[in-house]
């Protein structure tokens, strides 16, 4: 077992540059999630990582060993690695055990041998009552489930997901989570997860590695994305907030509330972050007015307008009529690199 290194990784195809120089160390036993916008190089990655895809520039290792620069490249079933697509893949002649079984089949286990080794795959997926159907017979779930099975019957070093959930509808997401997350514990695996939906990453992710345009933006844990995004462009994609800008005394990244309504106040503007749980409807404070509120079930959001003529958006346990005055306090605020 060993880190999963990406060392200056680049992918060109026909001339456009969908990864750039993309630099990142994956330790060992995590749980990855590469996250961005459609097109921006994700699924490209992945498909490096799995030996799909030949690198046009850098090096891929595993641990001190060398699985691909531009001369070397190990083939996909060499590298200790097994992927998992949106798709399943599972193929409609077999049934779900011999799907299950079709990698034992490869490295010629046999007999009773390689039962043993399907069941207890289709045992983690509670899928054991399945082996003898079909997969046309199963639900979208159960074939993802069956996916996984298969993945984890070869009992490889690195698993990699392309959005496995991206099929399913919103409940069963959510009960998959639970089942990647048991499956992650129970393997030791390291993990590496193509999604573009935040909310999923932030929930399985030990390790978030944001992209933009083919490029690695911030790299690091959920709660550090959340609250410490470098810029803009991440502090927008990850979760909720408006980005103000306002006069910050130099060298102050996390702002207090006497620090932000001074902000207000001449000096250079910089981008300030505010997130809709810190800022508070009030006696006194700032004046805003408000412009939208939208129930979200435990709570309201409100769209403010400042007196400045800034937006900001808050949330608030009971609804408010547009176009009242109210007063905010603004709590907290982090301070934003220039993009
Ligand atoms: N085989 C290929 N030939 C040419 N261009 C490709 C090829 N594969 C991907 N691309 C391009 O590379 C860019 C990145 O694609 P990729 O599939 O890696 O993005 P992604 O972030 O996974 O997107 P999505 O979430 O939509 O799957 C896109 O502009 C895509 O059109």
């Amino acid at each position: 077992m060993a880190e999963l290194r990406l060392e200056r990784l680049s992918k060109v195809f026909g001339g456009q540059t969908v990864v750039r120089e993309l630099t990142l160390t994956l330790p060992q036993g995590a749980f990855t999630a590469l996250l961005g916008p459609s097109g921006c190089g994700k699924t490209t990655t992945l498909r490096i990582l799995a030996g799909l895809e030949q690198l046009s520039a850098g090096r891929l290792l595993l641990g001190e060993r060398l699985l691909a620069d531009t001369r070397t490249h190990v083939p996909p079933e060499q590298r200790d690695m097994a992927m998992v697509f949106q798709s399943y893949a599972l193929w409609p002649h077999m049934t779900v055990a011999e799907n299950v079984g079709y990698p034992l089949k490869l490295r010629k286990v046999q007999g009773a041998a390689r039962q043993k080794q399907v069941m207890a795959a289709l045992e983690v997926v509670e899928l054991g009552a399945y082996a003898a159907r079909s997969p046309q017979e199963l639900s979208g779930g159960q074939r993802q489930r069956v996916a996984l099975a298969r993945c984890l019957v070869s009992e490889p070093q690195i698993v990699l997901l392309d959005e496995p959930l991206a099929n399913l509808d919103r409940h069963l997401r959510a009960t998959m989570e639970q089942t990647f997350r048991e499956f992650h514990r129970r393997t030791g695996a390291t993990f590496v997860y193509v999604t573009h939906d935040q909310a999923e990453a932030m929930a399985l992710a030990s390790h978030i590695a944001v992209m933009h345009q083919g490029e690695l933006k911030q790299w690091g844990a959920p709660q550090a994305l959340y609250q410490h995004p470098h810029n803009a462009w991440v502090a927008r994609f990850i979760g909720k907030g408006s980005v103000l800008s306002l006069a910050t005394p130099a060298g102050v990244r996390q702002l207090d509330s006497a620090l932000l309504h001074e902000g207000f106040g001449v000096g250079e503007r910089q981008q300030v972050l505010i997130r809709p749980e810190h800022v508070q409807v009030a006696d006194n404070g700032l004046r805003a007015e408000v412009e939208g509120c939208v129930y979200q079930g435990e709570r309201y959001m409100l769209d403010l307008r400042l007196h400045d003529g800034q937006t900001l958006s808050a949330f608030h346990h009971s609804p408010l009529p547009l176009q009242q005055t109210v007063s905010v306090r603004l709590t907290q605020g982090w301070r934003l690199e220039a993009a």
